[in-house]
C-alpha cells in the first residue's frame, strides 16, 4: 500500500517536472496570482465616529444611518484586488472601552491600523495619538516578521462645511507625526467608495511593504485568544467578486478551469463555513457551543438610511457567491467534468475543532447510517441518535460520504458498502453534491481517525 503510494507520490512528480504547453503555464501563473491572501484590519478611534458605518460599508455596501455603541465584532469579507482574491478580517474595536489591556491585545492580533477620527470632534482627533502609541508598542513588543501598516482617516466630511472642528493640515500634520503611510478624509455616508478605497488602499500598501506575508503559525497564536472573545460575522456575498468572475467568464478569456479555481477559493475560505454555521445555527439544542460566537452578515441589523447624494439604500439584497456561481450554467459546465477540489486537511481540522459538538452528533448518526446500509455491525464511533433538527445536513454529510467515497477520494476510513436501495437512492443524490459538501467529507474523515487513534 506504501509502495504503490510512494509510487504514485513519485509519478506525480515526475509529470509535474514536464515542461509544459505554453498556455497551461499562463494559466498556471495567473492562477498562483489568485491564490488568496488574507489581511488582519484594526478599526480603532473613538465612539462615534463612524468605524462600524465605515467596515459595513465596505463589507455589503450598505450605510448604517443609526449609532448603535459597538461592543466587538471580527468582520470577514473576501475582495478581489488588483486580480487577487484578499480575505479581510476586520476587527471594529469598542470605541468607547478604556481597557488599554485589552486593546493590546487587538493590536497584537491586528496586521494593519486604520485611526479613525470625526473632523466634526476635536477630541476624536487628539485621541489618536494615544491609540496610535499603544499599537506601536505594542507590536515593538512582539518579533513579528512583517510591518504594520497604519493609516489615518478624518471621516464625515459631509458636515465639514458647517461643523469642520479639525482642518485638513491637521489630519495631514498628525498623519506624518504618527507615521501613518496614508493619509484620508472620506464621507462613509456620502460616498460608497471611500470605504473601499480605504481598504483597497491598505491592503495595497501592506503588500508593497511585505513581500512576505505573515505565516499562519503567526497567525493562529492570536487567533485562539481573540475569536473566543470577539463575535464573528462571515460576509455570505462579495458583489465585487462574483463580478470580476462573471467579467472574467464574459471576456471569453477560455480558463473555466481558472474561474472554477477562483470561486472555490471562496467558497473553501469564506462560504463552506457559513454553509455549516446556516445549518448548525439551526441546532438550537447545542446553544452553548462555539458557534453562538458565529453570526452571518445577515444579521447586521438593517438601520439602513437613504443616502442623500445617491440615493441608494443599500437594502438591494446580495446574492451570495456560492448560489450565483453555482446555478450558472458555466460552472455546471465545469462542474461536470469533475474538477472537484480537495480541501486542505489542516482547513478542515481546524473547521472540525470549531464545530466539534455538533458534528460529532451528526456525525456520529452518519457512522449509524453507514453501518445499517452497510450491514457493519459495530459503528466506528459510540453514537446518539440524531436529532431531527440534523436531519437535512445529515443526509447532505452522508449522501456526500457515499459520494466522495466513489469519486477517488482519500478514503481510507470510508469502507462501507450500500445497500442497493441506499446505493440507487444515493446515486439519484449525485449530481446534487456540491465541491462545498467535500469539506464535510474531510472533515468526516478526520473524525473517524480521530476515532480510530482512540
Ligand atoms: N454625517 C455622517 N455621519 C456618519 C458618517 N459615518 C458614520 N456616521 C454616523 O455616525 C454615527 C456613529 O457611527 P458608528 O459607525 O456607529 O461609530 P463607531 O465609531 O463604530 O462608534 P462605536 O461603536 O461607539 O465605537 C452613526 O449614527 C452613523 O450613522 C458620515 O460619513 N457622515
Amino acid at each position: 500500500m506504501n509502495n504503490q503510494r510512494n509510487r504514485a507520490i513519485s509519478v506525480g512528480t515526475a509529470l509535474a517536472n514536464l515542461p509544459r504547453p505554453h498556455g497551461i503555464r499562463r494559466i498556471q501563473g495567473t492562477m498562483a496570482s489568485l491564490t488568496p491572501k488574507s489581511v488582519r484590519i484594526v478599526l480603532l478611534g473613538c465612539g462615534g465616529v463612524g468605524k462600524t458605518a465605515m467596515a459595513v460599508r465596505f463589507v455589503t455596501e450598505r450605510y448604517i444611518g443609526d449609532y448603535d455603541p459597538t461592543l466587538e465584532t471580527i468582520y470577514r469579507h473576501s475582495a478581489i484586488i488588483d486580480e487577487q482574491l484578499i480575505n479581510f478580517e476586520i476587527m471594529d474595536t469598542a470605541g468607547q472601552e478604556d481597557n488599554s489591556l485589552l486593546l493590546e491585545d487587538k493590536c497584537k492580533w491586528g496586521e494593519c491600523f486604520i485611526f479613525v477620527y470625526d473632523v466634526t470632534d476635536k477630541y476624536s482627533f487628539d485621541e489618536l495619538s494615544r491609540l496610535k502609541f499603544i499599537a506601536s508598542y505594542t507590536h515593538s513588543r512582539m518579533r513579528h516578521s512583517y510591518n504594520p501598516c497604519w493609516i489615518l482617516i478624518g471621516n464625515k466630511s459631509d458636515l465639514a462645511e458647517q461643523e469642520r472642528m479639525v482642518t485638513v493640515e491637521e489630519g495631514r500634520a498628525l498623519a506624518q507625526d504618527l507615521g501613518c503611510h496614508l493619509f484620508r478624509e472620506i464621507s462613509v455616508k456620502e460616498s460608497p467608495s471611500d470605504s473601499c478605497e480605504v481598504f483597497e488602499d491598505l491592503w495595497r500598501d501592506f503588500e508593497k511593504n511585505n513581500p512576505r506575508l505573515p505565516s499562519s503559525s503567526q497567525r493562529r497564536k492570536m487567533s485562539y485568544r481573540i475569536h473566543d472573545k470577539i463575535p464573528v460575522i462571515s460576509s455570505n456575498a462579495s458583489i465585487k467578486a462574483s463580478e470580476t468572475l462573471k467579467a472574467i467568464w464574459e471576456s471569453g478569456d477560455n480558463s473555466g478551469y481558472l474561474t472554477y479555481n477562483l470561486t472555490n477559493n471562496l467558497r473553501r475560505l469564506k462560504s463552506a463555513p457559513v454553509l455549516l454555521t446556516n445549518e448548525m445555527n439551526n441546532h438550537n439544542n447545542n446553544k452553548e457551543n462555539a458557534l453562538d460566537n458565529t453570526r452571518t452578515i445577515d444579521s447586521i441589523p438593517e438601520n439602513v438610511e437613504e443616502c442623500d447624494s445617491c440615493g441608494e439604500n443599500g437594502l438591494k439584497p446580495e446574492s451570495p457567491i456560492t448560489s450565483e456561481v453555482s446555478e450558472s450554467e458555466p460552472m455546471n459546465v465545469v462542474h461536470e467534468k469533475k474538477t472537484f477540489f480537495h480541501p486542505t486537511l489542516s482547513r478542515c481540522k481546524s473547521l472540525t475543532k470549531t464545530f466539534s459538538s455538533s458534528l460529532e452528533n451528526v456525525f456520529s448518526s452518519i457512522d449509524l447510517h453507514r453501518a445499517s446500509s452497510s450491514g457493519v455491525s459495530t459503528p466506528l464511533t459510540s453514537s446518539t441518535s440524531p436529532s431531527s433538527s440534523n436531519s437535512s445536513l445529515n443526509e447532505v454529510v452522508a449522501s456526500t460520504v457515499v459520494h466522495g467515497k466513489s469519486k477517488s477520494m482519500d478514503n481510507g476510513s470510508v469502507r462501507g458498502r450500500s445497500s442497493s436501495d441506499t446505493a440507487s437512492m444515493l446515486k439519484k443524490r449525485r449530481n446534487s453534491v456540491k465541491p462545498d459538501d467535500l469539506m464535510m467529507v474531510t472533515m468526516y474523515h478526520e473524525h473517524c481517525r480521530r476515532n480510530r487513534a482512540r
